[in-house]
């Protein structure tokens, strides 16, 4: 597997790929793999005939206050888990050559990004949404996949590239989780033994409370029993614990207001200070 760090050098790989036929997939994370990403990756390659992923941490989705310079970086580790699974190319540019000198634009989605993790976590959607577009213009896939634990991310790129025009199918994952229930995620290494154990309550709560809200129990009953369990567990601050339109991602509160779409649970709370989120479907009665 070629691992590659220039536009050009970039550019010539991915026109091999397609002269050998087949859809090229792409698949962008922040490295750090896991089992989730490497589901990315099986898909990728159940879908179409090359696979490249990405591995850029992108400053810009990062708050002033978070993890940025913590981030795990394991290229070695990462590249080797990739080549293993079958993939094709890594494209892993640095910074400067994501955001050269004189770097002046960013790309905004409205609507889907204004709740959630877009309020808790200001001007991250814009990161998010500038790099995906980079990367999808970079490689020009055919089909790129993200995963369903980042839920409002998956919601915001679908509307990125159906607004643009984008020439690309988004494909969404669903989370891979531990034996315990929490959704696999590069900051679940950030927690100590203790408070690995107590993670497992968000996934819990968030299925004692899809279950009460499918069995007809009152959304705000249900949201302020997971909201209450969360706490009991050790969580704090809790963003939001809310239920969702699955498309719009506006709040619900009431199953059958997701008008024509799913409905979605998504969590997002502290533990010790390590931020999680995770989500589940809600199944209309
Ligand atoms: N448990 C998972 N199951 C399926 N897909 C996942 C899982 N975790 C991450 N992904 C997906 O992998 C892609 C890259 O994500 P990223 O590199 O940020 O990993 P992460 O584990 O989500 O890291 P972080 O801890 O920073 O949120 C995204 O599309 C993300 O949704
Ligand atoms: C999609 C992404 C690679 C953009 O930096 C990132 O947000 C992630 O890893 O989910
Ligand atoms: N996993 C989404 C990327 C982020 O949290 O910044």
């Amino acid at each position: 597997m070629q691992i590659i760090r220039d536009r050009d050098t970039l550019r010539n790989a991915v026109a091999a790929l397609r002269e050998a036929g087949g859809r090229v997939a792409l698949v962008p994370t922040m490295g750090a793999l896991h089992a989730g990403h490497m589901a990315l990756i099986a898909e990728g390659k159940r879908r179409a005939r090359a696979v490249v992923a990405s591995i850029f941490v992108n400053p810009t989705q990062f708050g002033p206050n978070e993890d940025l310079a913590a981030y795990p970086r394991r290229e070695a580790t990462d590249a080797a888990m990739l080549e293993e699974a079958g993939c094709d190319l890594l494209w892993a540019p640095d910074v400067a050559t994501m955001y050269p000198a004189g770097f002046a634009t960013t790309v905004s989605v409205g609507g889907v990004t204004e709740g959630l993790d877009g309020a808790a976590r200001p001007g991250h959607f814009n990161g998010v949404a500038t790099v995906v577009t980079k990367l999808l213009n970079q490689v020009a896939p055919d089909i790129a996949l993200f995963g369903e634990k980042d839920f409002q991310q998956l919601a915001v790129i679908r509307r990125l590239v159906a607004d643009l025009d984008l020439p690309v199918e988004i494909v969404g994952v669903a989370t891979e989780r531990d034996d315990d229930g929490l959704a696999l995620s590069s900051r679940n290494a950030y927690l100590d033994p203790a408070q690995r154990t107590a993670a497992r309550a968000l996934p819990r709560a968030l299925g004692e409370a899809a279950s009460a809200i499918e069995r007809g129990e009152p959304v705000a009953a249900a949201l302020a029993l997971a909201h209450r369990r969360l706490g009991e567990a050790g969580f704090g601050p809790i963003d939001y614990v809310l239920l969702c339109d699955a498309v719009t991602l506006a709040p619900i509160d009431r199953l059958d207001d997701a008008t024509g779409h799913e409905a979605r649970l998504l969590a997002a709370a502290k533990l010790g200070g390590v931020r999680l989120i995770d989500n589940l479907k809600v199944a209309p009665r």
